[in-house]
């Protein structure tokens, strides 16, 4: 198998000969059973904290497009908050005071620090989501990635850890356009070829998020190569919208690189995996 991906040679069924770890006992993304997840009376209400003038680039790697944020660590330690005023103030959380662009409280214990967001979607609105509720899929699914810098020092180390990851999904719907997501769609045509990369910024990943921050939350993995088994999964009850035309959009980027022959990123989800015993609990 050459690179990964998510055709017929380098898809999902051929991830497992070289990463083995694709067959583990915590592997993501699920099918959420809602009959069987658990209230869980400790989980408490979650916590982003986005500062938008930390959005960095947006890029396609070939296997999504994802709006990279500015998760580097100061000399001291402590994280710089580099809240430029001269920018305009997007961001969509009312907190003025943002502490600083971190998920906290739902089942974490700590700090996650925002690193990136990105999206799953599929060859029709039909299906396209990586995770399913009680085995219904929805066209698409928003990622939005967090590593634990209390406890870690990079998000390298962190995504060896059980503990490193915290990523919040959110299902996107087919329905009405999404405004919010306009401001994505609307620069992919920037960066369609892989490795392609565009400024971006003044974006707060709060607007993605629907009114009700109510969740299932489970412990899984990456859900792309190398499936690394340290992700604290909160996936979202509540769906957003999306219309086919931004979909369209997401299918239009290329998983191939300026010399290859064009090859459009027409799906990009992994299915749902073996539960092996694991407990999904609700707020
Ligand atoms: N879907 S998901 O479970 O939320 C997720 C999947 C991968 C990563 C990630 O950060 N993965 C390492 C990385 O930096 N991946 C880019 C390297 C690369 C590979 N191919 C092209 N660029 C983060 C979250
Ligand atoms: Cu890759
Ligand atoms: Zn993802």
């Amino acid at each position: 198998m050459l690179h990964w991906g998510y055709d017929e040679h380098n898809g999902p069924a051929h991830w497992k000969e070289v990463f083995p770890v694709a067959n583990g006992d915590r592997q993501s993304p699920i099918d959420i059973k809602t009959e069987e997840t658990k209230y869980d009376p400790s989980l408490r209400p979650l916590n982003p904290n986005y500062d938008p003038a930390s959005a960095k680039i947006i890029l396609n790697n070939g296997h999504s497009t994802s709006v990279e944020f500015d998760d580097t660590v100061n000399k001291s330690g402590s994280f710089q908050l580099n809240r430029s005023s001269l920018l305009p103030d997007f961001s969509c959380s009312d907190d003025e005071s943002t502490t600083a662009f971190v998920l906290t409280g739902g089942p974490l214990s700590g700090t996650y620090r925002l690193r990136q967001v990105h999206f799953h979607w599929g060859s029709s609105d039909e299906a396209g989501s990586e995770h399913a509720v009680d085995g219904m899929k929805y066209a698409a699914e928003l990622h939005v990635v967090h590593w634990n810098a209390e406890k870690y020092s990079s998000f390298v180390e962190a995504a060896r850890q059980s503990d490193g990851l915290a990523v919040m999904a959110v299902f996107l719907k087919i329905g009405e356009c999404n405004p919010q997501l306009k401001k994505i769609t609307d620069h992919l045509d920037t960066i369609r070829i892989k490795g392609k990369r565009a400024l971006f910024t003044n974006f707060d990943p709060s607007c993605l998020l629907p009114k009700s921050l109510d969740y299932w939350t489970y412990f899984g993995s990456l859900t792309v190569p190398p499936l690394l088994e340290s992700v604290i999964w909160i996936v979202l009850r509540e769906p957003i919208s999306v219309c086919s035309e931004q979909l369209a959009k997401f299918r239009s980027l290329l998983s191939t690189a300026e010399d290859e022959v064009a090859c459009c990123l027409l799906r990009n989800y992994r299915p749902p995996q073996p539960l092996k015993g694991r407990e999904v609990r609700r707020n």
